[in-house]
């Protein structure tokens, strides 16, 4: 190799090595999903020469997809589709591998932290010669190892913040969670024209539980509530403790006309819940409620504690009038 090839590469070699220390930098300062996917996924592959990149991690509980799904907010939920979430993956090693249409080359990397195999990281390239086979990856793999421990960070930073957002008991947003979401929601309504809807309920006699079956088989309803709910409405949807036996449900996109439609299964799924006291015996549990669609219009301000408490008056009356029913609250 001539002198000046080598010079020239030598000056490639430490350039790229500069633009991954940067890169590197960058990641270790991330502390959530957003700023991490997005480095990851869009930074990465404009800073490195690369047409795309994509993530297959190893999540055999669903546990980082549900951490994702949390975090993220819808409109960023597309950096989810570079990403498959996988039960279980065979451990390959660095290596230059064939690719699909459109793209000509591509590297798959390990992502490996202290003996956990977290997934991998394909990077992929138009050009042909982007990628081929022998070629030296030592730079590209202490960029994987840097972005294995990111991605643990990341992972441990997210489940604590969401522990702080989270009642214990039913593993509900507990009404911190609860605010939050409301404010990403209206905030997103306004940008997007998007409608969501809230349903505010409270447990029937649920004082009675407490007393005739004790505190154990009250625990047991409320835990057992918040399953039922989750399992009868989208998993984009939020479920949030208010406080003792009253939640709240955040409907991202759903439309007025559909919203008896939900209502009705979610008071149908709550009538057929099952569960038991300490003798086996089936305690039955019913909700009354109020309901509302929200349409957030530019430079308008509703506060959740507007919309709780406009419901909580037409939840009054459902009470009043006898319980097990669920009201429409007119406009806010
Ligand atoms: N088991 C259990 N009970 C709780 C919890 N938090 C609050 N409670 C109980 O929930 C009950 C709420 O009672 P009330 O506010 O009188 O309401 P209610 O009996 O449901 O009556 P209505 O709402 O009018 O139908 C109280 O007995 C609280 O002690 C909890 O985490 N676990």
């Amino acid at each position: 190799m001539e002198l000046a090839e080598l010079l020239d590469n030598a000056r490639r070699n430490e350039a790229l090595l500069k633009r991954l220390q940067a890169f590197e930098l960058q990641l270790l300062s991330a502390q959530n999903w957003q700023d991490f996917l997005t480095l990851l996924l869009e930074a990465l592959p404009s800073q490195f020469d690369l047409d795309a990149v994509s993530l297959r991690i190893c999540d055999p509980d669903g546990e980082l997809k549900s951490s994702m799904l949390q975090s993220l907010d819808i409109d960023q939920g597309a950096l989810l589709n570079q990403i498959e979430f996988k039960v279980s993956l065979p451990i390959a090693r660095a290596d230059v591998i064939e690719t699909p249409p459109p793209w000509r080359s591509g590297l798959r990397l390990p992502l490996m932290r202290g003996g956990e195999y977290l997934g991998q990281l394909i990077m992929y390239a138009s050009r042909e010669d982007r990628f081929t086979p022998g070629m030296a990856t030592d730079f590209m793999q202490h960029l994987a190892a840097v972005i294995a421990a990111c991605l643990v960070m990341v992972r441990q930073s997210e489940a604590q913040a969401l522990m702080a957002l989270t009642d214990p008991l039913t593993g509900a947003e507990n009404r911190r969670g609860f605010e939050r979401v409301y404010r990403r929601e209206w905030a997103r309504g306004q940008r997007q024209h998007h409608v969501f809807s809230m349903v505010l309920m409270d447990i029937d006699h649920f004082k009675k539980v407490n007393d005739v079956h004790g505190h154990g088989t009250g625990d047991r309803v409320l835990k057992n509530l918040c399953r039922t709910l989750k399992s009868t409405i989208r998993p984009t949807d939020h479920i949030g403790r208010l406080g003792g036996e009253e939640f709240a449900l955040l409907l991202p996109g759903c439309q007025p006309d559909q919203l008896t439609n939900v209502v009705s299964r979610v008071q149908e799924s709550i009538r057929e819940m099952q569960v038991l006291n300490d003798s086996g015996k089936r305690v039955p549990v019913t909700a009354s409620g109020a309901f509302i669609s929200v349409t957030p219009r530019p430079h308008q301000d509703l506060s959740v504690e507007q919309v709780l408490d406009h419901l909580d008056k037409y939840l009054y009356k459902a009470k009043a009038a006898g319980r097990n029913l669920f009201l429409p609250a007119e406009s806010a």
